[in-house]
């Protein structure tokens, strides 16, 4: 399903990597560099109309309820074309003080290499699943500092608030997120630099994660001896010989 122009579905997409996630398929083989990055929140918050505005620049309104797209779209950030990945996912609620998570979203949350959580300013409800998700995602991604950042949407609805914004920063900060309040009706820069600084940390978590790939791409191949030096070699080599053999 083709949504707007220069944005589709993983479908249609022509492979960055592999379908696995071939993490650091740029460089030699000329392709750029694979980005995942899962969109993750409750219900109603914004997270198509995030998704949607930082691949097209645009606010589109309204949306089917989630089923959870995937969308891709190559990128130049700091000068690197980046395939970029993004995964929506289906609102999530809290059922009887835990995490109501689906397997899918669980699927989307170990396939990411970096998670965006939305919040709403206008929903207490979608704040406090912060933590909870948060807690998810490390727990999906043992061992693994997964950059996160949290992102408080609908800024531009100050007047119906339920959650301070500097709330949402000081969760964010205690549990070492990036935090960026935005308005995805108002602002494309805001909802840009969020995802912007998501892919620079897992750009350069993939570079450093990688030492041997780099190291071998790095050392110069040797040259190949040309064929007049060869043809001397052997001469010489031969002249040797006969030399050893006449002289017994
Ligand atoms: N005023 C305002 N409305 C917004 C903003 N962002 C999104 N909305 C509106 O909020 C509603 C929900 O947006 P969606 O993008 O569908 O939210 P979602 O989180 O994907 O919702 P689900 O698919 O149910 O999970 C839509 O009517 C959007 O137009 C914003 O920054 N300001």
């Amino acid at each position: 399903m083709r949504l707007v122009q220069n944005m589709c579905t993983i479908a249609e997409y022509p492979q960055a990597g592999s379908a696995s996630g071939d993490c650091c398929s740029g460089g030699a083989s000329g392709r750029p560099r694979l980005i995942k990055i899962a969109v993750v929140g409750a219900s109603g918050v914004g997270k198509t109309a995030l998704v949607v505005r930082f691949l097209t620049k645009r606010f589109i309104g309204d949306y089917e309820r989630n089923a959870g797209n995937l969308y891709s779209r190559q990128i130049q950030i700091d000068g690197e074309m980046l395939a970029i990945q993004v995964q929506d996912t289906p609102g999530v609620q809290i059922h009887e003080h835990s995490l109501d998570c689906n397997e899918q979203l669980n699927r989307c949350i170990r396939w990411a290499d970096a998670v965006v959580i939305v919040f709403s300013i206008t929903d207490y409800k979608s704040y406090e699943l912060l933590s909870h998700l948060h807690q998810q995602v490390r727990q999906l991604h043992p061992g693994n500092r997964v950059p996160v950042v949290v992102v408080a949407n609908k800024a531009d609805l100050l007047h119906i608030k339920e959650v301070e914004p500097q709330h949402g920063l000081q969760l964010a900060n205690m549990l070492g997120c990036t935090f960026y309040e935005v308005s995805v009706s108002e602002n494309y820069n805001d909802v840009f630099n969020a995802f912007h600084v998501l892919c620079k940390e897992v750009s350069k978590q993939q570079i450093t994660s990688t030492p041997e790939k780099r190291r071998t791409s790095l050392i110069p191949r040797p040259k190949s001896p040309n064929m007049q030096d060869l043809k001397r070699r052997f001469k010489q080599a031969l002249s040797a010989k006969v030399r050893t053999v006449t002289s017994v």
